[in-house]
């Protein structure tokens, strides 16, 4: 087993299917390896200092949202197989939650968010950099059915945050970040060619 883990990156846009792919790895690898998946989204800047009405006006989609300083330093760490303390994410609250989880050094780390691609300093901290690329209808239509059944929202908040912000921002940094990927998975986690593929690529760099 190598000295450092491996980490895997997976971009592409909300809801693209990036947590399913993610998923389908995990549940390749853990049998054999120590494999954590890691997302992007649990690094997002604390906001406790804020009132609910004003965290409900950020800029969920930008880069500022993120405390990417935070997560390359922990990622240095995972690198290295070190213990980390990671932070936990509600989005219901629009903020960090109070539980903070440990995690102990990892064979194959599997990173998934919006930025993965788009941030230099966290796609350089991969191995592999895979892109999931779903039509933005398709992501649209999961997002509003996600949102409104595990994230608290209502109908009308989905769609405005989606004109207002989502969808600008997917186009700004999140749909050129593409250019970055070594692989390219289209229509997400039900393309099993691909997730076939990824899989054999991994194991080729962990075993
Ligand atoms: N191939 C698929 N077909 C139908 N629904 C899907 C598919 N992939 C994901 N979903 C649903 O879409 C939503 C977003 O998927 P998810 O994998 O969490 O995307 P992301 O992590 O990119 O936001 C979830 O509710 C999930 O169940
Ligand atoms: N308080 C928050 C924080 C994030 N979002 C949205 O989450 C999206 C990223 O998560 P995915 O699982 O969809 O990749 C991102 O597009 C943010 O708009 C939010 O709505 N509220």
């Amino acid at each position: 087993m190598r000295e450092q883990a491996v980490i895997i990156g997976i971009a592409g846009g909300s809801a693209s299917g990036k947590t399913s792919i993610a998923h389908q790895l995990y549940d390749c690898f853990q049998g054999h390896h120590k494999v954590k998946i890691m997302k992007q989204d649990d690094y997002y800047k604390d906001q406790s200092h804020m009132v609910f009405e004003e965290r409900t006006k950020t800029n969920y989609d930008h880069p500022f949202a993120f405390d990417t300083d935070l997560l390359v330093e922990h990622l240095k760490k995972l690198k290295n197989k070190e213990t980390i303390l990671k932070p936990t994410y509600d989005y219901t609250l629009h903020t960090r939650s109070h539980i903070t989880e440990t995690i102990e050094g990892r064979d194959v780390i599997i990173l998934e968010g919006i930025f993965v691609l788009a941030e230099k300093a966290v796609r350089d901290m991969c191995d592999i950099l895979v892109y999931v690329d779903t039509d933005s209808d398709i992501r649209f239509i999961r997002r509003l059915r996600r949102d409104i059944e595990e994230r608290g929202r209502s109908l009308d908040s989905v769609c405005k945050q989606y004109l207002e912000t989502v969808r600008p921002m997917h186009e700004q940094f999140i749909e050129p970040s593409k250019k970055y990927a070594h692989i390219i998975v289209p229509e997400g986690g039900s393309n099993i060619v691909a997730v076939d593929l990824l899989i054999t690529k991994i194991k080729s760099i962990v075993d």
